[in-house]
């Protein structure tokens, strides 16, 4: 039968990426979304903003919400501090298969916990589970209409501390009008908006940064 999206992606970064050189299998994803095929990666644009945040925050706990091809698991793996942990969810069994072999191929699976299943289902076992008090990033790229009640359900099982940074992707497309009203008017946000284009597109896009203030 056809080969999957997913799967022709993986063989791109088998074929024009090195072993465990995380930056080489970013090139080569993003070299298979712009001349192949396009795929719902942040891509290299939003890729650069989300870099900037990672770096600047160095995060020693991080929850990934919405793993599909771990592009940007990847890109904020390779950014992360010796000993600093990464737990990325993904819903989708395909989509978590293929993950799982780009991760290896760039070497960084000591830095990720790829966890299968529903985010509501996991998110109240992340302390029993995981052994994390508190994440001090959080990136939001499953399901949006999943960004707002997840976000709510991580501040009810106090896995946000003071200065918590959430980053949140596709705010404008597909779109996430719930979460925005809620990170930008409610009191414990400060957010703001990195506007940028949808992955390796004209189309706009953004990101929204938003810190948990307690
Ligand atoms: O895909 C999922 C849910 S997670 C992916 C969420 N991400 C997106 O939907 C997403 C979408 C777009 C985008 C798509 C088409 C456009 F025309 C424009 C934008 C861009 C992004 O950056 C995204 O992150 C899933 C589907 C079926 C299952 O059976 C399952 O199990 C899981
Ligand atoms: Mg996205």
């Amino acid at each position: 039968t056809r080969s999957t999206r997913p799967q022709r992606l993986l063989k791109a970064v088998r074929k024009r990426a090195k072993r465990g050189d995380p930056q080489s299998v970013i090139s080569a994803i993003d070299h298979f979304c712009r001349h192949s095929e396009w795929a719902m990666n942040i891509g290299d644009e939003k890729g650069s903003i989300l870099d900037s945040v990672v770096s600047e925050l160095s995060p020693e706990k991080v929850l990934e919400l919405g793993t599909y091809c771990g592009y940007s698991t990847v890109r904020i793996a390779r950014l992360l501090p010796p000993g600093a942990r990464l737990i990325t969810l993904e819903f989708n069994a395909d989509y978590a298969a293929i993950a799982k072999q780009v991760i290896a191929w760039a070497g960084l699976e000591d830095k990720i916990q790829l966890v299968e299943g529903a985010s509501e289902d996991w998110i109240p076992h992340m302390k029993e589970h995981f052994g994390i008090e508190t994440f001090d990033f959080v990136f939001l790229d499953h399901w949006k209409d999943r960004y707002l009640p997840d976000t709510k359900l991580m501040e009810d099982c106090g896995l946000l501390r003071k200065g918590t940074v959430l980053l949140a992707d596709n705010v404008i497309c597909p779109g996430v009008p719930d979460y925005l009203e809620y990170v930008r008017n409610s009191l414990s946000y400060k957010s703001c908006y990195f506007k940028s284009h949808l992955e390796y597109t004209k189309a706009e896009d953004g990101l929204e940064k938003s810190v948990f203030l307690g």
